[in-house]
């Protein structure tokens, strides 16, 4: 059997766990850290197990390789940057962009024109507990599949669907990974800047007081996805919304801790992504707009 060789660009909290399940799972890890950077050297996994194993971490001014994926973990903020400062050594190798948030496929088809383009989204919850350390805080599941602006090739997406599933198991391929990833965007409009704003966590949400402004959020996101050809209801997405927060109750959500650390937040390729999409449907997002602003005002 081949063995795959899969590049992980980072050492944050969900590319440090990608690293530990591929390289848990036989595949070959190299890391692309940042230059003089050490990174995390081990990762507790859910079971308790502790692991971190990588070939080679290489840097964006080492030898050009190709690799049978390279996955970009990152805030769609820091991958334009990031694209740009590995093209060289990533060559024409299949990319994987993982993360929250919309937008990232745009970024990614502009800097890399002709490169296949994969995309993903997790529920796995990870934590950097300090420079050198990752803990697996909850076991969740990937979708995953190829974007819309790269054309079906059945042996490559075969091969880069074997990777992940093999890498980073539970899988769900999707074959409309365009739409996966706005219902999870769907679930992130509601939840995150909801729970930052009110200090709450994620179960708090569906608290009476925020009925109405759940429905209303709904309304907009719903008539937003099918100007975008998506056919989803506001039903559908309250339910949807719902039932993730029931299931996460006691967390508190990413953006929630982006704004309790102070660090920068999400919200321009969450509630943002939404509101550009809705200017340029001419779609009033009246509600959305005010999460946004509300997210900036407590934004450092
Ligand atoms: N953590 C979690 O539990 C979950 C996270 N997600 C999503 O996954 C995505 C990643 O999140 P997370 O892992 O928590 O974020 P982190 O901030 O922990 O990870 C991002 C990593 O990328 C590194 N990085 C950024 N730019 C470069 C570059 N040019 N070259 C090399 N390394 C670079 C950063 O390094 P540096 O620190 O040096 O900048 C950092 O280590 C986000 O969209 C998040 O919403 C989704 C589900 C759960
Ligand atoms: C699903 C949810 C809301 C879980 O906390 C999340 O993805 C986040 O916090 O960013």
């Amino acid at each position: 059997m081949t063995q795959h060789n899969v590049c992980i660009i980072g050492d944050g909290a969900i590319g440090s766990l990608f690293a530990a399940f591929a390289s848990a799972n036989d595949v070959m890890v190299y890391r692309g850290m940042r230059e003089h950077k050490t990174g995390v050297k081990s990762v507790t996994l859910f079971d308790g197990k502790q692991t971190s194993r990588y070939a080679e971490d290489i840097s964006p001014i080492g030898t050009p390789l190709t690799y049978d994926l390279v996955v970009f973990p990152l805030k769609v903020y820091q991958l334009e940057a990031a694209l740009l400062q590995w093209q060289a050594v990533i060559g024409d190798s299949p990319i994987l962009l993982l993360q929250n948030g919309m937008g990232g496929e745009e970024i990614a088809r502009k800097v890399l024109p002709l490169q296949r383009i994969y995309q993903a989204t997790t529920s796995h919850g990870a934590l950097k507990t300090d420079h050198e350390s990752v803990r697996h805080t909850g076991m969740g599941n990937t979708l995953a599949g190829r974007s819309l602006s790269t054309p079906a090739d059945l042996a490559t997406d075969d091969k880069i669907r074997t990777i992940v599933e093999t890498a980073f198991p539970p899988v769900t391929w999707c074959e409309d990974i365009y739409l996966s990833l706005w219902q999870k965007l769907s679930v992130n409009l509601a939840i995150n800047p909801l729970t930052a704003i009110h200090d709450i966590r994620n179960g708090q949400i569906l608290a009476p007081r925020y009925t109405s402004v759940l429905d209303a959020l709904s309304h907009e996101i719903a008539e937003v996805m099918q100007a975008c050809g998506l056919n989803e209801s506001a039903e559908t997405i309250l339910a949807r919304i719902k039932t993730v927060a029931q299931a996460t109750a006691d967390n508190f959500s990413s953006m929630h801790q982006d704004i309790a650390h102070q660090r920068q937040t999400e919200i321009d390729a969450i509630t943002g992504y939404l509101l550009s999409k809705a200017a340029s449907e001419r779609i009033a997002v009246p509600t959305n707009a005010r999460l946004y602003q509300q997210i900036n005002q407590l934004s450092v």
